[in-house]
């Protein structure tokens, strides 16, 4: 049955979701990777697509940008789509010295200056964190050229941060990079006894404006990271 934000039936996803932010992008992913994609929504603009992969069921929705989005799809897919997997395919900005612009960051876990995860556990602050399960799986996926970072990253709600010192704290606790949705998703994954797991390209660098990726660059390096997540998702 439709809910409030996705106009499906609920058989109309796979049981894994692989998530990238932009809707566009979803589509561009399943156009790509499934056989006989069927958009199955699209509310909102928020595009959903069910296909196969090498015979097996798979999914393909955007998140939109920040927690609050996110929640809200992960959520619904959880409780009411039959979803046991969503895999956050994005970018992230690279925050450790060790992290540079192309790599492939997959986050164990994430911090998060949200309060998202604040109230599920009274007097506790939530760990936000990987299903083992699937992290395993998306590194062991790893096969190609483009280096691999495995470890913490930040969840903000600021694209425009500017808290004087956060970066330069976050870097010197060998936190990988920034992006926005991910503490969240490992928050409602654990409140549903779901796996979650995200997988990011690092496109720029906090502390190193230099380089910039070409437009090939850019597709090529998303290309690995998304033979991770594909991995993770059909586990
Ligand atoms: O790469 P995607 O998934 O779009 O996500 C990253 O890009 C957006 C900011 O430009 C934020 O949502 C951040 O998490
Ligand atoms: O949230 C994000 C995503 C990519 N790059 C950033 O600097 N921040």
């Amino acid at each position: 049955m439709p809910t409030a934000h996705i106009n499906a039936e609920s058989t109309d996803f796979a049981p894994a979701v692989l998530m990238p932010g932009d809707p566009k992008r979803a589509q561009r992913i399943a156009e790509q990777l499934l056989d006989s994609p069927k958009k199955v929504t699209d509310v909102r603009g928020m595009l959903g697509f069910t296909g196969t992969y090498q015979g097996q069921p798979l999914s393909v929705m955007g998140s939109g940008m920040g927690q609050p989005s996110i929640g809200i799809y992960a959520n619904e897919l959880y409780k009411f789509f039959g979803v046991q997997r969503i895999i956050r395919v994005g970018t992230c900005g690279g925050i450790s010295a060790d992290v540079h612009v192309g790599d492939i960051v997959l986050a164990a876990g994430a911090h998060t200056d949200s309060n998202f995860n604040q109230a599920r556990i009274p007097g506790i602050y939530f760990s936000a964190i990987a299903s083992a399960n699937l992290l395993i799986a998306a590194a062991a996926a790893h096969t190609n050229e483009t280096p691999l970072h495995i470890g913490t990253i930040v969840s903000r709600d600021h694209f425009y941060a500017s808290t004087p010192g956060q970066n330069e704290g976050l870097a010197d606790y060998g936190v990988l990079g920034v992006e926005m949705e991910t503490a969240a998703l490992y928050g409602i994954a654990a409140q549903y006894h779901t796996e979650a797991l995200t997988v990011l390209t690092v496109s720029d660098h906090l502390f190193d404006d230099t380089y910039e990726m070409t437009a090939s660059e850019r597709e090529s390096t998303f290309q690995g990271a998304l033979k991770l997540a594909v991995a993770a998702a059909l586990v």
